[in-house]
């Protein structure tokens, strides 16, 4: 069993947004999390999304931000948003910068002491959060895709191509695609993997791209007034990579967006209607 404990429920489009919080086996620490629940789960379980949050955000921020509840309860998907590191454990220099440690566990397992004792985010989004889903609410972890912004989009396209059997879709919005060559996942995957090199590409988009068996479209929508695109986020290079591969990546480059929730909204209902359409088919 994985009980949960209820922080708060709210209605919403006619179902429940809620906020909640699990005794993380994967993180060994209390982990948190919200769930949208659709009005269609009323009567029946349903498709689930994940959905992962960037830098400095929590397990609320993709859902006070992106305004995707109004779709998911058009199209009856659960949305399920997992905070974006351990918080209750505190272990030295976590906080000494924004863009690692806390609020930014970016989706990965640690390796290296002392990050590996907590750092286990990856196990969490894709082996116990479905868990926790299934024995808690009416989701149906059959069909469950997922998406993620920024750092969450670099989480959702590991989880995908990692564990493609898992996911019958995911996209996302301005995704760090090659963490292994560019600033924050440099930093990051130095102090959670150290120097094993086959670490970091199994935890990298763009080197995952050549040996991964997931088959199908990829949505990525990028904002080009993005101030991370050309240091941090290098959309491109994951184009490049699933060249040959059965992987089709849709990048869509919009002019005058930037890297904010702003964009986030415009596009949200395109994604989540992709996701719905996979979900929701035989
Ligand atoms: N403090 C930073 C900016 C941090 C930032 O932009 N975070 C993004 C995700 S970046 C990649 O993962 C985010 O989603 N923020 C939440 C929001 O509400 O916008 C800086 O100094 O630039």
């Amino acid at each position: 069993m994985l009980p949960i404990e209820t922080i708060a429920e709210r209605p919403c489009f006619g179902g429940v947004q809620g906020t909640y919080r699990v005794a993380s086996q994967a993180c060994a620490t209390p982990m948190r999390f919200s769930v949208f629940r659709p009005p269609q789960a009323e009567v029946r379980r349903v498709p689930v999304v994940y959905c992962l949050a960037g830098l400095e955000c929590n397990e609320e921020t993709f859902m006070i931000k992106a305004g995707a509840q109004r779709y998911a309860a058009e199209f009856g998907l659960m949305l399920v948003s997992p905070d974006t590191s351990p918080r209750e454990v505190r272990i030295p220099g976590d906080d000494e910068s924004w863009d690692f440690g806390l609020g930014a566990g970016f989706y990965v397992d640690a390796v290296q002491a002392p990050w590996s004792a907590h750092y286990r985010m990856q196990s969490f989004v894709a082996d116990e959060l479905p868990r926790v889903v299934a024995a808690n609410f009416p989701g149906n972890v059959d069909r469950q895709s997922i998406l993620g912004h920024s750092m969450g989009g670099h989480g959702a396209l590991v989880c995908a191509l990692r564990y493609p059997e898992r996911y019958r879709a995911v996209s996302a919005f301005a995704p760090i695609v090659a963490p292994s060559q560019v600033p924050w996942g440099e930093k990051a995957f130095a102090k959670f993997f150290g120097d094993d090199k086959r670490v970091w590409a199994a935890n990298d988009a763009t080197a995952l791209a050549a040996t991964s068996v997931f088959s199908g479209e990829i949505l990525i929508d990028q904002g080009l007034d993005d101030k991370f695109l050309r240091t941090q986020l290098l959309p491109y290079k994951f184009v490049v990579a699933c060249e040959g591969t059965r992987i089709a990546p849709r990048l869509r480059e919009h002019a005058g967006y930037d890297h904010s929730y702003w964009f986030i909204q415009t596009f949200i209902a395109d994604h989540l209607r992709c996701h719905a359409d996979r979900l929701y088919r035989d």
